[in-house]
């Protein structure tokens, strides 16, 4: 795939990657695109169908990963998740930083293919914050809430293994961990290819002016 290399957020549900992915694209429009995923769950309140997720059923989905549709796909807490290639093509196609944010399956699944992204891993200070997180946003059942966090364990253990991620961000303090990413992105660009350059000066040279 061409076009300006993609950026991985990964980390534990609750943890804050959309409230982050969500600022950093309302700040910087026209620079960021999210990779909109399918999933099998259902829409929470204020979700919408082609912006948030592409809601579908088990079954219309397992169709599309049997033909080949999809870069990656999970299942995680009793639902099934996946990158299409189309999510990804349509952003690269409007030439802006191609975001996804898939838990750490995905990015096992994605270190298979030629993406080539920025993993990024967003970490909660603790398992007890992350609990009082995931139940303050009430969108989880008990039972949900409990896959959650036994997911989260997992998570936390393998994004510190050595060469997973390319970065871990801690995020206690919002304010802090964005600029944190903010940052990331910024010193990550000097290393990339020219459109991701010329991406981000224009970024740069926005904020600045
Ligand atoms: N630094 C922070 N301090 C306090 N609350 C936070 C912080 N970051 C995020 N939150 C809150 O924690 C909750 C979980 O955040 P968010 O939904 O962004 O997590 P997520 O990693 O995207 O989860 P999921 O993978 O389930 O979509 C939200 O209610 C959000 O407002
Ligand atoms: N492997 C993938 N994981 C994905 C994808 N889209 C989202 N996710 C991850 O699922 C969990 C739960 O998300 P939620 O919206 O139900 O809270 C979270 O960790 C996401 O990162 C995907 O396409 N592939």
């Amino acid at each position: 795939m061409s076009g300006p290399r993609p950026v991985v957020l990964s980390g534990p549900s609750g943890a804050g990657k959309s409230t982050l992915m969500k600022r950093l694209m309302r700040d910087h429009e026209g620079i960021f695109g999210f990779s909109v995923s399918h999933t099998t769950r259902n829409p929470r309140p204020g979700e919408e169908d082609g912006k948030d997720y592409h809601f579908t059923t088990r079954e219309v989905m397992q169709e599309g990963i049997d033909n080949g549709d999809f870069i990656e796909n999970a299942e995680f807490s009793g639902n099934l998740y996946g990158t299409s290639k189309a999510a990804i093509e349509d952003v690269l196609a409007m030439n802006k930083i191609c975001i996804l944010d898939v838990d750490i399956q995905g990015v096992k699944r994605i270190k298979e293919t030629d993406l080539n992204p920025i993993y990024i891993s967003i970490q909660p200070p603790s398992m007890e914050i992350l609990e009082t997180r995931l139940r303050d946003r009430q969108t989880e059942t008990e039972e949900s809430l409990q896959k959650r966090l036994e997911a989260a364990r997992i998570d936390m253990e393998l994004s510190n293994e050595p060469g997973v991620f390319d970065v871990v961000i801690v995020n206690d303090d919002l304010e802090k961990a964005y600029e944190e990413l903010k940052d990331i992105l910024k010193d990550v660009s000097k290393t990339l290819n020219d459109t991701f350059s010329y991406l981000f000066n224009k970024y740069f040279a926005a904020i600045a002016a």
